[in-house]
């Protein structure tokens, strides 16, 4: 599978995936089509590669506008269940961000496109090259006849992008079934922090999202008409939003540190072995001066920190022209990523009270409604579990370096529920590399992560070979 024909034909495989739109940010029957498709595409790989695929029907979700649209189907699939070995689950999703070649892309967004040893496409390293390099590593065994020294089950769900819909629920009732005899998880859908050297992941923050609705009537106003004469509720939302983060990025909710893993000087000095440059990552970023100016402060601030982002507001005039409207109904959203030991439900309390208290001393006519719309708690892993030892051993054996140990300030939603709930080891064995603009324009993933990343999770489960004939804590030494 890695000879010169066997790499062409697994690019081959990543266009066919990339080509489908399975778009699920955006709430429309054509693009949810698209994902069933990706599923029933993915279910029929898995099927050839000689596994037990289930397809479970997850129904519908009703949005808040009242839009019923059906959620894709979740794969559950199994590959051996020999009782010796260990059983390792891979999670992948198959669900895409929107993109348009309008948005800025070089080439069309569906089209995988090589161009100097980069694979560009929507999907390339989110998360479908990822979820294929998986497939490519059991193929590489099968097609040489070898035997996979662990079981492996699959996940791989097509609402990752919005949120996970229904796959909570969905892990919790197969807990018993499924899972049972689940060892260890696996989940690729981050990336290194370096554009070379390999990363594995042990930690993420969680994410806390916010709708904050200021309503005046239904129709919106001439400004002609009524200005002078109202509360606007973009001045209301405006000044909400605008008290919820001061300019050196300091979140000013009363209370909201308050729960922050306080820092002992052994973390601080792991931040210093990190191996980042930081003009490079300045300048590849194209920021001008971020908040911070040492590459410790830098990774705490993203890592082990919360933030607070705002994001947009609906019902808000943002075309371009010179519109006089007043807008009679506004929903401002932000969202904060969340780090141990915050607590959803009490961050949910401090952000409701403290914008309540802000609105009311404006003595405005117009209804304020603040929703929290998701919860995602934050992540950390135990680095000493012996699936982490065995992914440092393998990326050793296929790039020759020891990898980067690193967190990640973005959130995997279900890495903490399969924790919680399957109580076994989760592990982020990210493929890709820092610039491959994953959610951006112009998305890639080199087609040497690709082939390597494959030989990487084979090489991984080699690694397991040591548990059928030693002591695991052979892999120690
Ligand atoms: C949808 N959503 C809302 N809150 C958090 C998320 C997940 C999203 N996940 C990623 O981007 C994966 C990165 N490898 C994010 O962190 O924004
Ligand atoms: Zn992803
Ligand atoms: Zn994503």
């Amino acid at each position: 599978i890695f000879t010169k024909k066997g790499q062409m034909l697994i690019r081959k495989s990543l266009k066919e995936w990339v080509a489908i739109e399975s778009d699920s940010i955006q709430p429309l029957p054509h693009f949810r089509q698209e994902i069933f498709k990706m599923m029933d595409i993915a279910a029929d790989k898995l099927r050839h590669l000689g596994a037990a695929v289930d397809s479970i029907d997850m129904g519908h979700q009703e949005l808040p506008d009242g839009q019923n649209l059906p959620i894709p189907p979740i794969l559950l699939a199994e590959l051996g269940n020999d009782p010796k070995k260990p059983t390792v689950c891979f999670y992948g999703h198959l669900d895409v961000q929107p993109a348009k070649k309008e948005d800025g892309w070089h080439t069309d967004p569906f089209t995988l496109v090589e161009v100097d040893g980069k694979l560009y496409g929507r999907g390339a390293t989110d998360n479908k090259g990822p979820v294929l390099a998986w497939i490519n590593a059991v193929g590489a065994f099968q097609a040489l006849n070898q035997d996979i020294p662990v079981n492996i089950k699959f996940i791989i769900e097509g609402m990752e992008e919005a949120g996970s819909v229904s796959l909570d629920e969905l892990v919790k009732r197969e807990k018993d079934r499924f899972f049972s005899n689940v060892d260890y998880i696996v989940i690729s859908d981050n990336l290194w922090i370096s554009k070379k050297k390999p990363a594995l992941i042990y930690g993420t923050r969680g994410n806390i999202y916010f709708t904050v609705e200021v309503k005046c009537r239904d129709q919106d106003f001439h400004s002609g008409t009524f200005g002078g004469i109202l509360n606007e509720p973009m001045a209301d939302l405006v000044s909400l939003l605008g008290s919820l983060v001061d300019s050196s990025g300091h979140i000013l909710i009363p209370g909201i540190y308050d729960n922050v893993a306080p820092l002992s000087e052994e973390e601080k000095k792991m931040y210093e072995t990190i191996d980042l440059n930081l003009e490079e990552y300045q300048n590849n970023s194209q920021v001008e001066r971020f908040l911070f100016d040492t590459k410790e402060e830098i990774l705490m601030h993203l890592w082990r920190y919360p933030s607070l982002s705002i994001h947009g507001i609906e019902g808000a005039f943002h075309e371009p022209g010179a519109k006089t409207v007043i807008p009679a109904q506004v929903i401002g959203k932000f969202s904060i990523r969340l780090v141990p030991y915050m607590n959803i439900s009490v961050v949910e309390t401090q952000v409701k009270k403290y914008l309540e208290d802000i609105f009311s001393q404006r003595n405005s006519s117009n209804k304020l409604k603040v929703n929290m719309t998701l919860g995602v708690h934050p992540w950390i892993a135990n680095i000493h579990d012996i699936q982490y030892i065995a992914a440092r051993r393998a990326i050793k054996t296929v790039f020759g370096v020891d990898p980067d140990m690193i967190r990640d300030g973005s959130t995997i939603p279900i890495a903490k529920t399969f924790q919680d709930i399957i109580q076994k080891s989760v592990m982020m064995l990210p493929l890709g590399a820092v610039d491959d603009g994953e959610h951006s324009q112009n998305e890639k993933i080199n087609r040497y992560n690709y082939i390597e990343g494959s030989k990487l999770f084979a090489a991984f489960f080699l690694e397991f070979n040591a548990f059928l004939h030693h002591h695991p804590s052979i892999l120690l030494y």
